[in-house]
């Protein structure tokens, strides 16, 4: 039931509804509230009035009570991490340390390790000058120019020893020197204003180490091996594509994550929409993107076209001290017919080469280590006591003159007339080898035959600085012509050719000749070209340039021997003195197998050895050293000379072996009468030509 206004009771105080409640209590009278007054601008800020009262002071009190005890506990909690304060202090003394130290210690490093290599390569020089006979002047003046450069680097060491005590003392003043003295002062003057003035240093110390040096903490733009950073994913990605090797948007697949190990850092990754090949020609740019050397970087391919191991060194290699060869370490004879050890690769291990059926080129400039390279190869075969050694030396240095006791040929005059014979020579034994192989129906020396033939024992042919050789006027072509005969046909009979030059381009290697040369070992050159010459055109564009190794990096190269693409190398080092060491040895070993080399046989021996019409020749050329020697002999006395030595020749046979000319048959006085003969001169001439022929 709803009531209405008009039936509403007209006494409110008599009659209670039940259906409302009951009224508060009235409510004592208020004092009026003061009417509020906004400050004007520059009299307070805008803040609230219940704040001034004096609940809002109290809790007021109570937050800034709160946060300063969140921040003492935060400051706790972050000494121990290395944003912490002592922390950063410990980064200040570092980081102003470093700076005091400077980094002009490594050029001073630099330059006492090149005054370390002159005043070396100077001594060395002088002894040679001081042991050479043939071209002394020309040693002598090496020896001075050595001389020159070695105290120009020592003085320049010193000079760089100079400027790094000098930056150091300026440097150390401005950073110890001036805190430590506004310090004192203060405490001086006041004590507690030296506490102020050290807690001020400290402050600085922190502010200087603020920042933790962590790789994340960098600029992603800015990471480089160069810099110290770690290598990892973003900076390969980031790396790649700006050397161009990958599109700015592709990423590389890691199959195996960036890690460090032995200097260096390695990774597998593939790689998008291109090949290892390809990405080994833009080495140069990913080293630059690095932050590092080019040759700190090495490509390789990991069982897949694009599949791609990367592996950069923190340091640029073989730079340090020289690597002991294991021939020192092998204490019975080698054998050639195994692999020879020629030093350790980029990544730390040993390359071996195999020397049967092949043949090599070794080139670099002027004091790159050919010489030192090539003694890994000389020494082995100086320790097979099997292997017959046949050196010449273009430069008439004293590179190869220990070796000579052990040379069944040896040829250190630079002479290119006696180089020429001496090929003639190979040439010669070359021939009776493949007589004897198809008298054996067998195509090419093996192991087994080598043993049992003493004539089919392996043969080293050395030629150190063919360039003095070949770019002989009168010589070089017919030098060429009997080298390149040598290379192409040696091989099969047991001889292995090698030729070292500093100048490896067409005019000194033919290229007919250097493309038979299967061995390339490229030490450091002065142009890509050079390298290209000795490595094969284009291989300095994909990846492989002798032109990048440091000129700190002696001995070490690229190598290309078997496999698909060329390696670092550095050449293992015998001083002189392991090499007058192994030579000694190699001479014991030679001496108890019975193969130390005997006379060299004489133009009679070789014709008496070759057989047939060659001890007839043989038997003529003896007749003219009976007695007093004579250089003309009828035909009457030779003729009855080979009846004695039972070669039964007609004097028409005679005259078919030895063709004379008409002026050679004039006739001639002996004893009384007019009578026709030889000359020796013809006799020998024929018997050269008839062996070459063979
Ligand atoms: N494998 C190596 N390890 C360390 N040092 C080396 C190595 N090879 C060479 N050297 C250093 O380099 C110097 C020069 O070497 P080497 O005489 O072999 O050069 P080269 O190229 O034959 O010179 P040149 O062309 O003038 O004959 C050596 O005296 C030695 O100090």
């Amino acid at each position: 039931m709803t009531s209405t206004p008009a039936e509403e009771p007209a006494n409110n105080a008599t009659v209670v509804d039940m259906t409302k409640r009951l009224p508060h209590p009235p409510e004592p009278a208020a004092a009026p509230a003061p009417a509020f007054t906004a400050p004007r601008d520059d009299e307070a800020p805008l803040i609230p009035e219940w704040i001034k009262s004096r609940e809002g002071r109290r809790a007021a009190r109570r937050q800034m009570q709160r946060q300063a005890h969140n921040t003492g506990r935060r400051w706790v909690r972050r000494q121990k991490t290395e944003r912490g304060h002592h922390a950063q202090i410990g980064r200040g003394v570092i980081r102003v340390h470093s700076w005091v130290v400077g980094v002009e210690g490594v050029h001073a490093h630099a330059a006492k390790h090149h005054a370390h290599m002159a005043t070396k390569d100077a001594r060395a020089t002088a002894r040679q000058a001081r042991f050479t006979v043939v071209g002394r002047d020309k040693a002598r003046a090496v020896a001075m120019k050595h001389q020159e450069e070695a105290q120009h680097a020592v003085a320049a060491h010193k000079k760089a020893r100079r400027e790094v005590s000098r930056g150091r003392m300026v440097r150390g003043v401005v950073a110890y020197g001036l805190p430590a003295a506004a310090d004192a002062a203060a405490f001086v003057e006041a004590g507690w204003l030296g506490g102020i003035g050290a807690l001020a240093t400290l402050g600085g110390l922190a502010l200087i180490g603020r920042k933790p040096l962590r790789a994340e903490r960098w600029d992603p733009e800015r990471r480089s091996i160069g810099d110290g950073d770690s290598m990892n994913d973003t900076m390969l990605n980031d790396a790649f594509r700006r050397a161009g090797i990958i599109a700015k948007d592709a990423v590389l697949t890691v199959v195996h994550p960036c890690g460090y190990g032995r200097g260096a850092w390695q990774a597998t990754v593939d790689l998008p929409d291109t090949t290892v090949t390809a990405a080994m020609k833009r080495t140069e740019e990913l080293a630059g993107q690095l932050g590092v050397e080019t040759v700190q970087v090495s490509l390789s391919r990991a069982g897949r076209a694009n599949r791609l191991h990367i592996w950069v060194s923190t340091t640029v290699p073989f730079t340090g001290d020289p690597v002991r060869g294991p021939l020192l370490g092998m204490d019975k004879p080698m054998s050639l017919w195994g692999r020879v050890p020629i030093g350790p690769t980029l990544r730390g291990d040993a390359y071996t080469v195999s020397l049967i059926e092949r043949s090599g080129l070794v080139g670099g400039e002027p004091g790159a280590g050919k010489s030192a390279s090539g003694n890994n190869i000389l020494l082995a075969a100086a320790l097979d006591p099997h292997c017959i050694l046949c050196l010449a030396d273009g430069k008439g240095g004293g590179d190869l003159e220990p070796f000579e006791p052990l040379c069944d040929q040896y040829e250190g005059e630079a002479d290119p007339e006696a180089f020429f014979d001496l090929l003639g020579d190979v040439i010669v034994d070359m021939k009776l080898r493949y007589a004897l192989l198809k008298s054996l129906g067998k195509r090419k020396v093996t192991e087994a035959l080598c043993r049992e033939y003493p004539l089919l024992r392996l043969k080293l042919l050395w030629v150190d600085e063919l360039m003095f050789f070949t770019t002989d006027e009168e010589w070089g072509r017919k030098i060429t012509a009997r080298l390149r005969n040598i290379v192409s046909r040696g091989r099969a009979a047991g001889i292995i050719t090698f030729c070292a030059t500093q100048k490896p381009g067409s005019d000194v290697v033919a290229t007919s000749l250097r493309d038979l040369l299967s061995i390339r070992w490229a030490l450091r050159c002065t142009t890509p070209q050079a390298s290209d010459t000795i490595l094969g055109q284009g291989a300095a564009s994909a990846g492989f340039n002798a032109k990048d190794i440091e000129a700190s990096m002696r001995g070490a190269g690229w190598l290309y021997s078997e496999g698909s693409a060329p390696e670092m190398v550095l050449a293992y080092y015998y001083s002189d003195d392991e090499v007058t060491d192994l030579i000694e040895r190699a001479y014991r070993y030679r001496a108890a197998a019975g193969t130390l080399p005997t006379a060299a046989p004489t133009l009679t021996d070789r014709l008496r050895a070759a057989g047939g019409d060659g001890v007839v020749l043989a038997v003529l050329l003896e007749e003219y050293t009976v007695g007093d020697g004579a250089d003309w002999l009828p035909t009457s006395v030779l003729l009855k000379a080979l009846a004695d030595a039972g070669q039964l020749v007609t004097d028409r046979r005679l005259g078919d072996l030895v063709v004379r000319s008409d002026e050679d048959k004039v006739k001639r006085p002996w004893e009384g009468a007019r009578v026709a003969g030889y000359s020796r001169q013809l006799v020998a001439d024929t018997a050269e030509k008839w062996l070459a022929d063979r």
